[in-house]
């Protein structure tokens, strides 16, 4: 029983097939990391283990649930820090707070605990009153993290997670996913960063072209691994390079 399923997912828009025939399953305690170049199918999936598009063919599961059917069961148990989005621009970081944790059922006394240890954990306890319209790039990331963690989720699905972080901020976040799936949660991450892959994740699928072409398992914190000394670069470059890649000139062909 795996804590996200998904089994011969297909979606297409019109005559685009962004995502075809895949497959994958997460279970508790892994932090996955989901590679893919661009226009590979990431958001796509993401978007349907979330419940904000039907697939078209195949089943995804979230902790047993369908999202599509059971939206409300998946909002509680599940975070979602979704791709390019920000906090609304009218409302400050403390009133969206409040208004996602109303929408998750939580009571006002825990979300106003977990918004103070949120802000003073990431550094934005000064701008709590401050409308977001207000606030950096980096500071709605923050925001956008906070929510996604506010209910303290089972699974949580993030898009570009250090995304606008200074280089200390990212450090933590990276450090505070790890021990999030190491309590027995699944965090699922879609990133184009191999190397914060590597170093964070206990399993990477790769996607390309609607399909995950191979996964692989990582050390994470219990030093396993698969035993396989290609870095992650070199396996991504091998799956994922295009013929349209393979016919550009190399750097060095540049520079001579
Ligand atoms: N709303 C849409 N209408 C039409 N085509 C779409 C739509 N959304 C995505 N696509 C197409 O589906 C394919 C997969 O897109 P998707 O956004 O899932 O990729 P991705 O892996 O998340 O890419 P990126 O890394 O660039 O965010 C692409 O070819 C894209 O152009």
């Amino acid at each position: 029983m795996g804590a996200i399923r998904v089994d011969g997912l297909g979606k297409s828009y019109g005559a685009v097939e962004a995502v075809a025939d895949m497959s994958f399953t997460v279970e508790r305690g892994e932090l996955y990391g989901f590679l893919g170049p661009n226009g590979a199918g990431k958001t796509t999936t993401i978007r349907t283990l979330t419940g904000q598009i039907q697939p078209d063919a195949g089943t995804v599961r979230v902790l047993e649930t369908d999202p599509a059917t059971e939206p409300i069961e998946t909002r509680e148990r599940v975070g979602i820090l979704p791709e390019q989005q920000s906090p609304p621009s009218f409302l400050t970081p403390r009133e969206y707070l409040e208004f996602v944790g109303d929408v998750r059922n939580l009571d006002s006394d825990r979300v106003s605990e977990r918004t103070a240890d949120w802000a003073r954990r990431l550094g934005f306890e000064n701008k709590l009153d401050t409308l977001h319209t207000d606030l950096s790039r980096g500071q709605q990331q923050k925001v956008m993290i906070t929510q996604a963690f506010l209910h303290e989720p089972d699974v949580v699905f993030i898009d570009e997670p250090l995304a606008n972080l200074d280089p200390l901020v990212q450090e933590q976040v990276k450090r505070f996913l790890v021990s999030y799936a190491a309590g027995d949660n699944a965090v699922f991450v879609s990133t184009h960063n191999i190397d914060v892959a590597e170093e964070i994740c206990t399993r990477v699928g790769i996607v390309a072209d609607g399909q995950i072409v191979t996964e692989r398992s990582l050390a994470g914190e219990d030093g396993g691994g698969d035993g396989n000394d290609e870095s992650l670069l070199e396996v991504f470059l091998e799956r994922v390079e295009s013929e349209d890649a393979r016919d550009l000139p190399s750097l060095e062909q540049i520079d001579a």
